[in-house]
């Protein structure tokens, strides 16, 4: 099944998934799985050597996600450290697992491995998987802008160009200030941006997450996101229960202003996300 087509009947909410790290058994994918699956998401993304981990079990999980849970996958694809001949052999992997949708990425620079030249930006991805087969395609989009867009106006006319070059979906950054999202949401609409855009939510619940989201996604900390996590950063429990609380505050707004859908990274944890879930599952109508 195509994803794009699920947000012409309801809004979506969807999980994201990583390949276990190298020091963490492969296995332990499957209970991340089993915990996520009765909470019957619309579809899971399964990140493609995310945060520079450089592990490729994407498709594997995909086509495990697919046969043994029935829930649609998404692999990521992330294109700037592959050649092209590289790219075409994934789509192939992915056609023959029988995947639908792909996020097409850019990925994160590595300060350590020159990027290869074939493709800088995502749009030249999206083109060429348009060209290579029947693909549904989802984007990634700022709500605070691209750290390394010039201003916002070059970042969401970047972005009007990969919604013209194939993609059928969007979805955004993590991001913990609603107001940003509405902002990015309208200027993208007038941008003639027209395709579902999902709002990608982070429950942030432990101090270690906290130092990533600014230094790998550079997202903006509200002062009442800080108030709280500092007043618990000596009490683990309580951090994690404001952290849920947070992210279900975030989404119960975000649906109260007509969101297309929501976009949880799990971090394969499905006791956070089964927190989060119990409290709006049934708000996703
Ligand atoms: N779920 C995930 O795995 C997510 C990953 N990311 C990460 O975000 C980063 C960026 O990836 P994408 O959004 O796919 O990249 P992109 O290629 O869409 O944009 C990257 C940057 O290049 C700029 N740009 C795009 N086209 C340009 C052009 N023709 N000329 C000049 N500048 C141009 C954009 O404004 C932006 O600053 C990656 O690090 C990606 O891995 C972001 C969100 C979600
Ligand atoms: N620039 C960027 N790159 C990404 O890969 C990315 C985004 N943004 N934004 C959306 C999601 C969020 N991603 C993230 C966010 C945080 C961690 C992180 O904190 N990782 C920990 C390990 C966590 C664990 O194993 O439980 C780390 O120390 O790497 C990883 C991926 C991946 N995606």
């Amino acid at each position: 099944m195509k994803t794009c087509d699920i947000f012409k009947q309801k809004t979506t909410l969807s999980f994201e998934v990583f390949p276990p790290k190298s020091d963490t058994p492969i296995d332990s994918i499957y209970s991340t799985i089993d915990g996520l699956a009765p909470l019957k998401p619309d579809f899971i993304s399964v990140t493609y050597g995310a945060g520079g981990s450089g592990s490729n079990a994407t498709i594997g999980i995909c086509e495990m996600i697919k046969e043994k849970y029935g829930i649609e996958p998404v692999a990521h694809l992330a294109c700037i450290n592959l050649t092209r001949e590289k790219v075409l052999f994934e789509l192939a992997q992915m056609r023959a697992a029988g995947i639908e949708n792909i996020l097409a990425l850019r990925g994160d620079i590595n300060p350590n491995v020159p990027p290869h030249e074939d493709f800088r930006y995502a749009a030249e991805l999206i083109e060429l998987i348009k060209e290579s087969g029947d693909f549904n395609i989802l984007g990634a989009c700022y709500p605070e802008g691209h750290p390394e867009a010039p201003n916002m106006v070059e970042d969401i006319r970047h972005l009007k160009e990969k919604v013209d070059a194939g993609c059928s979906q969007l979805i955004s950054q993590l991001f913990f200030d609603n107001e940003d999202f509405y902002a990015f949401r309208e200027k993208a609409a007038i941008a003639g941006i027209d395709v579902p855009i999902e709002a990608g939510i982070m429950p942030v619940t432990n101090p270690k997450t906290i130092a990533r989201m600014a230094t790998l996604c550079h997202a903006k900390l509200p002062k009442k996101f800080l108030t709280i996590m500092s007043k618990y950063e000596n009490d683990p429990i309580a951090m994690r229960d404001a952290g849920i609380a947070y992210a279900v505050s975030q989404i119960v707004d975000l649906i109260a202003n007509d969101v297309d859908g929501i976009h949880l990274y799990t971090m394969n944890n499905p006791y956070i996300a089964t927190k989060i879930c119990s409290a709006v599952q049934s708000l996703f109508k």
